[in-house]
């Protein structure tokens, strides 16, 4: 069967700017790949890229299927900004595309909302909710929509460690109910090892791709002793 996504030679960057040169990679259906690398890397161009917001300069990026469906979770920018939609708003709004009978998409909200521990937080602003609780809300909407791919560009950076750990477990519990391949960028190295599949380290180029047994055994050591995890 043929990767879910493909990348083959990929050059992208902005304008005449190359950021990414000659990345290669694929993704199976069903895997939680996560992008490591330090400041500046590529990795939210290499996200972006995937997505279709940066064209490619060279190279390509594959599908196995057709029409699949995206969950995607952008980088926090401004955590203390004014936002006055509450929690089951912005879950509600991950349905906009799916023109769903009300009825089923009340359920698939409530699911969700139980499912990230958020249902009684559903009539709260976002703008009221601690960094943990909204990350939550994000992957709700996220989810909602039932994607085939989850794309989370550093979903936990403001988060602290035991937080995190949670984030993690409800992700992988999500995983275990719903099968669903995950993408996700973050600089916590050490945190995230136990849960992913796949790991890719990033420095402009592909600097590692395997397993995290394999990370752990040839790149962690390197990776560690430039300092990156500081970055974290
Ligand atoms: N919209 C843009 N226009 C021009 N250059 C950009 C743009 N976005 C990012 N860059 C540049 O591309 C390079 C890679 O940035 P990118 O955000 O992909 O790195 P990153 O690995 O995600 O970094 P971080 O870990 O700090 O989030 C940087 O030099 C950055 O300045």
């Amino acid at each position: 069967m043929a990767p879910l996504i493909e990348v083959r030679g990929l050059a992208a960057g902005y304008g005449t700017q190359e950021v990414l040169t000659d990345v290669s990679f694929s993704v199976e259906e069903g895997e939680f790949l996560v992008i490591l690398g330090p400041n500046g890397s590529g990795k939210t161009t290499l996200v972006r890229t995937l997505l279709g917001f940066v064209r490619p300069m060279r190279g390509d990026v594959r599908f196995g299927t057709k029409g699949l469906r995206i969950g995607y979770v952008p980088q926090e920018v401004d955590t203390r900004a004014q936002f006055p939609a509450t929690v089951e708003e912005v879950v509600c709004s991950g349905l906009y595309t799916r023109r769903l009978p009300r009825p089923e998409a009340r359920r698939r909200v409530d699911e969700l909302l139980g499912l990230l521990g958020i249902r009684d937080l559903r009539r709260k602003r976002l703008d009221a909710l601690s960094g943990g609780q909204r990350q939550r809300t994000l992957l709700a909407r996220a989810l909602v929509a039932d994607p085939d791919l989850l794309v989370l560009d550093e979903p936990t950076g403001a988060l602290d460690p035991r937080t995190r750990e949670c984030f993690y477990l409800t992700l992988s519990d999500i995983k275990g109910r719903h099968p669903v391949t995950v993408i996700m960028v973050t600089h916590d190295v050490t945190g995230v090892l136990p849960y992913v599949q796949k790991v890719l380290l990033l420095d402009r180029r592909v600097q590692f791709f395997g397993t995290p047994e394999e990370f752990a055994n040839q790149a962690a050591r390197h990776y560690f002793s430039h300092g990156e995890v500081a970055c974290d």
